[in-house]
C-alpha cells in the first residue's frame, strides 16, 4: 500500500515536471573552472555592484565567452551552452569572492575578541554540510546574476521581467557535494529525527535543519536576485539607525499583564524554530567597520557580504563614543530543494518544528554530545550545594561567552545562543532538569528499557510539554484566546486529527526576519532576582549580563532566585518603544557601547529581500495604501507623520517598521499585519508537524491516558518540579500575580496539576516494540 502510494507520487511528479516549459539539468561535477572564460567588460558595473569589489581586480581573468556566444533566434534566448557557461562562470565568481574574503582576514581585517560585533556571530564557524550548501547557493546566485546580465544585454528580457522569465525555466545546479539524495525513503519511525528529515514522508526535507525559509510574498531585492533593496525612486532606503532612533524611542514601559517569563518563553521558542546564521570566512566572523566602528571600511577592504549600518553624525548616543559604523553581515543563503537558479533564499540553521531542538540539538552529532548515554539522560553538572543539575560547560568558553574570569560558567546546550542572557540559560536548564527527572521516573517504571528507549520516550514527553505550554498557555495569552480558536491554532479536544501533509512547516521568512522580532519591544531593561519568600527584589541591568550566565550560580539559591524573579518581574509593553539596553548597548561586553538590535532587525529584513509593509498589508487582507494617509486605520496620526518624514514613498516602508507601528489587535500584543503572519506560522507549525503531540490515530500517537496527563502540564509545574526552593508560583506563570492569578503552593496539585507518568508503565514485552 505504502509502496503503491510512493509509485503514484513519483508518477505525479514526473507529469508535473514534464509540463514545465524547459528543463535543463546541469551537473557541475568535475567542471573545469579554468575553462570559465567570460568577457565581463560590458557587464562590469552591474555585476560588480552585486558581487562585490573582488571582480574589480579579477574581471580581467575572464575571457570572452559572452562575446563568442551568439544567441540563435530559433534556440530561444536560453541554450544549454549558455547555461553551461553561466554556471561555470558563476562558480568561478563565487570561488574568487570566497578567496578574497579569506585573504582580507589574513591581512588583518578581522574582528576583535569580546567585541559586540564578534559576539553577534554566536559561533562564527559552521559544520561541513552547512558550508557546502552555502557555497552551492553562492554559485547559484552568481550564475543567476551572470545569466540575467547576459540576457538583458542580448535579448528583450529586462531586469524587471527576468524573474518572471526565470520562473518558467527549470535550470538546476546539481552539486554532488550537497550530499542530499534526491529521493529518500522514510521508514515508519516512532520518534522524530533530530534534524527534522522525514517528518513529512512526501516532502522529507520540509522543516529540516538547513532548509530555506519559505515565503508568502515574492522577494524584493534591488536587482531581483540578491542585492540590497532600494527605494522606489532608485535611491537608498532610509538609514536603519535613523529609523531606530526616531521611531523606536528608548523607553521601557512595564507591562501590567505579562511577566518577564512571557518574554523569555517567546525567545526560547524562537530559538527552537528559527536561526539565521551570518556569512563567515574560513577564519571566522567578518569585519565591515574600521577599527572600533570609526567608519565603514573602504571598498578595497570590504568583504562583499558586508552590509554595515552607518551611524549619522548627530546620533545622540554613539556620537559620544565616535562610533560611525555598526558591523552587519548578510545571512547565509541556501540552495532551493531542487537547486534551481533564482533569487536568494536564506537558510534556517535549526529544525523549524517546535521539537525541543534548543535542548536536544538539530543534528545527530550535537544530540549525541549532549547525552550521558546512561538511563536516557542528558549530561548535567552536579554542584556540591545543589540537588539539581546544571548545563554542562562548553568546550571553548572564551569563544562562546563574555566572562570576567575562566571559572565563571558558560554552557553548552542544543542551541548555540543559550548563553545570550541568563534568563534564556535558565529556561534551558529547567528543561535539562525536566528531561532528567522524567528519564529517572520512566526508568523506575520500566527498569528493562535501554538508554535509547528511555532517551527517546523522555524526549517525546518533553517536546509534548513544550508544545502544550506554547499552544495552550503562551499563544492564547499573546495572540488572544478567540483568535487562537478561530484560526485553529490551538486544538481543543483531546486528540487533533488535522495533520496536513501538504502544509509546509518551514519558517516563513517574514515571520523570522520581521513579525516575531516585534517582541524585541517586550524585552525589559532589567533581570530580577527574588529571594525565597518573594519579599525582596534585586535588579540586574541586562547589558551587564549578555553572554554571561554566572548570576545563575553565584550561590546555592541563585538559580531559584532568578526563576522567582522571572515570574514576579514584568516584561515591557508591546509597543514601538525599545529599551536602550537593546538599541545602544546590545552585547556591549567591556565596551561602553554595543549594537542596535532594532537597526539590525530593519537591515535584516532588507538583507532577506522581504516585500514591503504595504505588500504585506494586502496579503493580510488590508487595503494597500496609496498614500501615507491611507495607513490611518492601523497607525496613529503622529506615527504616520513620522513615517512620512522618513520615507519617500508609502511603498518603501519596511515590513518590520510598518508592522511594529500598528495599533494592536484587541486581545493580541500584535498589530493586524504581524498578527496575521504570526498566526499563519503557528498554524503551519502545528498542522504541518506529523509528530505534533496531540495528533491522534498515528503509530506514534500517545495513548489517551498519556495525552490526558501531558495536557495537565504548565510552565508553573515545570518550575515547581525542577527547582529546590521555589515553593509558590502563580498558576499562569506568563501573567503577573493578581487577585485573578494568585500564587499557589507547588504541592497544591489541584491548582497546579502534576503530570503522572504511571501511564507510561509498560508490560515487559513492550521492551521490543
Ligand atoms: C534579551 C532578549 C533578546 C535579545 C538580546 C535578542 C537578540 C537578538 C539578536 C542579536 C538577533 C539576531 C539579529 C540579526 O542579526 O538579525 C535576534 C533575532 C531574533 N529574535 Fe531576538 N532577542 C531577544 C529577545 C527576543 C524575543 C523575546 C523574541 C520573540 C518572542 C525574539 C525574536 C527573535 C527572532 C524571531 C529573531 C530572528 C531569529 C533568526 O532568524 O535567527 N527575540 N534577536
Ligand atoms: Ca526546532
Amino acid at each position: 500500500m505504502l509502496i503503491q502510494t510512493k509509485i503514484m507520487y513519483v508518477k505525479k511528479m514526473i507529469c508535473k515536471f514534464r509540463s514545465v516549459l524547459r528543463v535543463v539539468v546541469l551537473f557541475l561535477l568535475f567542471v573545469n573552472v579554468s575553462a570559465c572564460n567570460l568577457g565581463l567588460d560590458f557587464l562590469a558595473e552591474d555585476l560588480l555592484a552585486a558581487l562585490g569589489p573582488i571582480l574589480a581586480s579579477t574581471s580581467n581573468i575572464f575571457g570572452d565567452i559572452f562575446k563568442t556566444h551568439s544567441i540563435e533566434e530559433e534556440d530561444g534566448p536560453i541554450t544549454p551552452d549558455l547555461i553551461t557557461e553561466c554556471l561555470k562562470c558563476g562558480r568561478e565568481l563565487a570561488r574568487s569572492s570566497k578567496e578574497r574574503g579569506n585573504k582580507l582576514v589574513k591581512n588583518g581585517i578581522n574582528l576583535e575578541a569580546y567585541s559586540p560585533s564578534l559576539l553577534h556571530f554566536f559561533s562564527p564557524s559552521y559544520s561541513a554540510d552547512i558550508n557546502n550548501a552555502v557555497e552551492v547557493s553562492h554559485e547559484i546566485l552568481s550564475s543567476t546574476k551572470v545569466l540575467q546580465t547576459k540576457l538583458c544585454a542580448c535579448s528583450d528580457v529586462t531586469p524587471n521581467t527576468f524573474m518572471a522569465f526565470l520562473e518558467n525555466q527549470v535550470i538546476k545546479v546539481q552539486d554532488p557535494t550537497l550530499g542530499m539524495p534526491s529521493t529518500i525513503i522514510c521508514g515508519n519511525a516512532k520518534y522524530r529525527t533530530t534534524d527534522g528529515i522525514c517528518n513529512n514522508e512526501r516532502h522529507p526535507y520540509w522543516g529540516r535543519k538547513g532548509a530555506c525559509f519559505t515565503r508568502i510574498a515574492n522577494p524584493k531585492y534591488g536587482d531581483g536576485i540578491y542585492s540590497m533593496p532600494l527605494a522606489r525612486s532608485g535611491r537608498e532606503l532610509p538609514n536603519p539607525r535613523t529609523l531606530s532612533t526616531r521611531l523606536f524611542t528608548d523607553r521601557c514601559i512595564p507591562s501590567r499583564v505579562f511577566t518577564h517569563a512571557n518574554m523569555q518563553w517567546g525567545q526560547f521558542i524562537t530559538h527552537d524554530m528559527v536561526s539565521k546564521a551570518m556569512e563567515v570566512t574560513d577564519e571566522g566572523g567578518i569585519q565591515c567597520c574600521l577599527g572600533d566602528g570609526q567608519g565603514v571600511l573602504p571598498p578595497e577592504w570590504l568583504n562583499d557580504k558586508c552590509i554595515p549600518i552607518s551611524v549619522p553624525d548627530d546620533d545622540t548616543f554613539y556620537r559620544s563614543y565616535g562610533i560611525k559604523c555598526l558591523n552587519m553581515v548578510r545571512s547565509i543563503t541556501a540552495p532551493r530543494e531542487d537547486c534551481t537558479l533564482g533569487p536568494a533564499e536564506q537558510m534556517n540553521a535549526v529544525t523549524s518544528f517546535l521539537d525541543g531542538s534548543t535542548i536536544y540539538g538539530s543534528d545527530k552529532k550535537t544530540s549525541m554530545k549532549l547525552r550521558s548515554k546512561k538511563n536516557g539522560k542528558l549530561r548535567q553538572v552536579n554542584k556540591k550545594d545543589s540537588c539539581r543539575g546544571f548545563l554542562p560547560s562548553v568546550d571553548d568558553k572564551s569563544a562562546s561567552c563574555d566572562l570576567r574570569n575562566s571559572s565563571e560558567p558558560c554552557y553548552v546546550s542544543g542551541d548555540l545562543r543559550v548563553n545570550q542572557t541568563p534568563t534564556l540559560a535558565m529556561l534551558h536548564t529547567l528543561f535539562l532538569r525536566e528531561h532528567n527527572r522524567i528519564a529517572d521516573i520512566l526508568s523506575e517504571l520500566n527498569p528493562l528499557w535501554s538508554d535509547e528507549k528511555l532517551y527517546q520516550e523522555t524526549r517525546k514527553i518533553v517536546i509534548a510539554e513544550i508544545q502544550h505550554i506554547t499552544y495552550q498557555e503562551w499563544l492564547p495569552a499573546n495572540l488572544g484566546e478567540s483568535y487562537v480558536r478561530y484560526y485553529r491554532i490551538s486544538p481543543s479536544s483531546l486528540y487533533s486529527r488535522d495533520y496536513n501533509e501538504d502544509v509546509n512547516p518551514g519558517i516563513i521568512n517574514s515571520f523570522g526576519a520581521a513579525a516575531f522580532r516585534f517582541m524585541h519591544s517586550v524585552v525589559p531593561d532589567t533581570i530580577m532576582a527574588c529571594p525565597s519568600g518573594y519579599n525582596a527584589a534585586y535588579l540586574h541591568r541586562l547589558s551587564d549580563h549578555y553572554f554571561n550566565p554566572s548570576i545563575l550560580e553565584t550561590s546555592s539559591e541563585a538559580f531559584d532566585d532568578v526563576v522567582r524573579g522571572s515570574v514576579s518581574h514584568y516584561s515591557a509593553e508591546a509597543d514601538p518603544f525599545v529599551s536602550g539596553e537593546l538599541t545602544n548597548l546590545m552585547f556591549k561586553s567591556y565596551n561602553r557601547w554595543g549594537l542596535d538590535l532594532i537597526a539590525t532587525d530593519i537591515q535584516r529584513g532588507r538583507d532577506h529581500g522581504l516585500a514591503s509593509y504595504n505588500d504585506y498589508r494586502e496579503i493580510c487582507g488590508l487595503r494597500k495604501a496609496r498614500c501615507f494617509q491611507d495607513l490611518a486605520g492601523e497607525i496613529t496620526q503622529d506615527r504616520i507623520n513620522a513615517l512620512a518624514r522618513l520615507y519617500e514613498c508609502v511603498d518603501d516602508i519596511d515590513l518590520f517598521v510598518g508592522g511594529s507601528l500598528e495599533r494592536d489587535v484587541q486581545g493580541s500584543i500584535f498589530g493586524h499585519t504581524f498578527h496575521c503572519i504570526v498566526a499563519e506560522q503557528f498554524y503551519r507549525t502545528r498542522i504541518g508537524d506529523r509528530f505534533f503531540y496531540d495528533n491522534g490515530e498515528m503509530p506514534h500517537s500517545f495513548s489517551s491516558d498519556q495525552l490526558k496527563e501531558i495536557k495537565k502540564t504548565s510552565l508553573a509545574r515545570v518550575i515547581c518540579d525542577n527547582t529546590d526552593g521555589v515553593y509558590y508560583v502563580q498558576k499562569k506563570a506568563f501573567e503577573l500575580e493578581s487577585t485573578y492569578n494568585p500564587k499557589y503552593r507547588c504541592d497544591d496539585y489541584e491548582a497546579i496539576p502534576y503530570v503522572d507518568l504511571t501511564a507510561w508503565k509498560k508490560p515487559i514485552l513492550d521492551l521490543f516494540d
